[in-house]
């Protein structure tokens, strides 16, 4: 599978990181926050980022990145790296904030205000235009809270409402045991089922809840170690990559709940369930009375049906974090101007597979290290290619640049599940439809034989269609993968499987009583191939009667750099078949390189070439 990135230089002024001991280029300095910001320890002392002009929607470049105090320094080292290649960057450093309107709304009108102010909400990808806030969540019906929050009466109103919450206050004696809560929720189970508690059947299932506690606990760890000692902001939301927060004007202290529900709801007043509806960001700055006129009369329309209106202006915080930006564009941010961005990688299982040009060379870890943190947890483990394939098992020579260091993975493919070990056998997952391709032309009816089969996709998805399958690697590592992809798929019963070369195998099988069966012969070691059809010359002399029997369809891939690449693979077919009346159907499958075509060629056996004197002796 290829996953596709941008390609475009880029040419944003942003910030720029430097590994540390970049070959080819001056040594920088490591990037850090610092560098851009300053020292004031507040978190949100705000600092512009320039080019306001900027087009709509967010941007690294727009808002403003909230200062980090100077004790709080979080950083991320790649684990593999060593002192030469270590690169480090704050993920804060990608922390903006943007200011925006709102309309605090009572939670049971949002969805029907979202639809009527559809146009004038902001419309920024991954961002909800409906968000939530600290406490907004507190039932509305609720007359005993209404009436605690009115009487501010200290500690009897905070016992009402533990009573309330937890269904015990201090004192009470122990919480219930989830048996017996499980049976208090069933009593007031409704009739569609679970709806009302999604949860309920978990509740039964202790086990999997201290699990869930003590994931909670660790991630609480991971957040304050990150935050450097320093307990993280808890992020509200689900997504985790944003966090809306208002800016609330001081209330006045009867008013504020903060005494009676903690500090996290400071500067909040008694309003029930609310939401917030994010406004476009054309009107951040503006006061009521200068928005449009849809939004005008929804406030206006409130305020009259009620007296007291629950539909409130609000201006808010809106926050994107590190997690919540594309790969492309922290990449784009980081590295320097005028670069190209890496524009593609390939998964094969959980390994995301690099092809990096030169110039990419020193930021290889980062680069890795942003694509492993964007395509968590389905990728892995990130490697890059070091040189050309040009061994005869067709393997790669790979590093790996992030994640773990594993290089046997599990390919899904049609259906099936190959494994596959990248650092000792061939896996190209670019191949996929040129393999359906072929599989296409199969029947029922068919024999096939794979001469170089490497893992198995081709022989292995066959064996679903065909009666029988003859397949062949000289690399033993393939072959013991292959074995076991033919179990792991319940196919091994229609694989025959061998370990040999190439030529040696096709002379012997069709020199057994096999011969006459095989109906398709598919060829895929694109370099060679065509060098092992004279393999075929007089493949099938001895025999007399079998003159009268079909000859088998040869599939053979190569590749070719000419002008003509059909013509010129076509020519070296001919000679290696010492044949020139060789009906061929050719495609092209893809380009492998500029200029360099990996064709197919499909051709029956020519009488002429199966039944002539061999030249080669074996
Ligand atoms: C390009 S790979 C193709 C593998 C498989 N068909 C696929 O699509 O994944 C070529 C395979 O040929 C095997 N090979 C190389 N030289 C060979 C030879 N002389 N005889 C048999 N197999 C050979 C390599 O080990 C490799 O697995």
């Amino acid at each position: 599978m290829v996953t596709k990135l941008f390609l475009r230089p880029h040419s944003l002024p942003l910030f720029t990181f430097f590994p540390k001991n970049p070959k080819p280029f001056p040594k920088p300095p490591i990037f850090s926050l610092s560098s851009i910001t300053t020292t004031a320890p507040k978190i949100h002392a705000q600092i512009q980022i320039p080019d306001p002009e900027l087009s709509y929607g967010p941007t690294l470049l727009k808002g403003t990145i909230p200062a980090i105090p100077t004790s709080q320094t979080p950083s991320k080292t790649f684990p593999n790296g060593d002192d030469e290649d270590d690169y480090r960057f704050s993920e804060e450093i990608f922390t903006r904030v943007f200011e925006i309107a709102a309309i605090r709304v009572p939670s049971k009108d949002c969805f029907a205000l979202e639809s009527r102010l559809r146009g004038h909400l902001l419309n920024w990808p991954r961002v909800r235009n409906i968000a939530r806030v600290p406490g907004d969540d507190i039932d509305d019906d609720d007359d005993e809270l209404k009436g605690l929050v009115r009487s501010r009466s200290g500690d009897d109103a905070l016992v009402s409402l533990n009573r309330r919450v937890y269904g015990k206050a201090e004192g009470d004696g122990e919480p219930l045991s989830p048996v017996l809560y499980r049976e208090k929720l069933a009593k007031t189970f409704d009739a569609n089922g679970f709806v009302n508690f999604r949860n309920l059947a978990k509740i039964s299932r202790p086990n999997r809840k201290k699990k869930k506690k003590k994931k909670a606990v660790d991630d609480d760890d991971d957040d304050e170690e990150r935050g450097g000692g320093e307990k993280k902001k808890k992020r509200i939301g689900r997504n985790g990559f944003s966090v809306v927060e208002v800016v609330e004007d001081g209330l006045p202290e009867w008013e504020d709940l903060k005494g009676l529900l903690g500090e996290e709801f400071h500067g909040r007043k008694w309003r029930g369930p609310t939401r917030l509806l994010l406004l476009d960001e054309r009107y951040s700055t503006k006061c009521a009375e200068d928005l449009p006129e849809a939004i005008k009369v929804v406030l206006k329309e409130n305020t009259t049906k009620n007296k007291t209106s629950t539909f409130e202006l609000v201006r808010c915080k809106l926050t994107l974090f590190y997690d919540y930006w594309q790969m492309n564009e922290i990449l784009e941010a980081m590295l320097p101007k005028g670069m190209i961005v890496p524009s593609a990688f390939e998964t094969v299982g959980h390994i995301a597979h690099l092809n990096l040009r030169d110039e990419h060379i020193p930021y290889k870890k980062l680069i890795a290290k942003v694509i492993l943190d964007k395509n968590e947890p389905k990728i892995q483990t990130v490697v890059n290619k070091i040189d050309a394939i040009d061994n005869e098992y067709r393997t790669m020579q790979l590093e790996v640049l992030a994640g773990n260091h594993s290089l046997v993975t599990t390919v899904v493919e049609n259906g099936l599940r190959f494994h596959v070990d990248l650092a000792t056998v061939y896996w190209n997952s670019r191949l996929v439809t040129e393999r359906q391709r072929l599989l296409n032309g199969f029947t029922q009816n068919d024999v096939v034989c794979d001469v170089f089969s490497g893992v198995g996709p081709i022989a292995i998805s066959a064996a679903r269609i065909v009666k029988r399958v003859y397949a062949n690697d000289l690399n033993p590592q393939a072959i013991e993968y292959l074995e076991r992809n033919s179990v792991l798929n319940k196919l091994e019963r229609k694989i025959k499987v061998f370990n040999m070369d190439g030529r040696r195998f096709i002379i012997s099988l069709f020199s057994s009583e096999k011969a006459h069966s095989i109906t398709q012969v598919v060829m895929n070691l694109p370099n060679e191939a065509v060098e092992f059809l004279d393999a075929f010359r007089g493949i099938l002399r001895g025999g007399t009667q079998e003159r009268e029997l079909p000859l088998p369809m040869i599939h053979v891939y190569g590749f070719s750099k000419a002008r003509d690449p059909e013509f010129d693979f076509h020519e070296r077919i001919r000679i290696a078949l010492s044949e020139v009346a060789v009906d061929v159907e050719m495609r092209r499958v893809r380009l492998v390189a500029p200029g360099k075509w990996m064709l197919c060629a499909s051709f029956i056996l020519p009488k002429s070439v199966a039944f002539r004197k061999p030249i080669l002796d074996m």
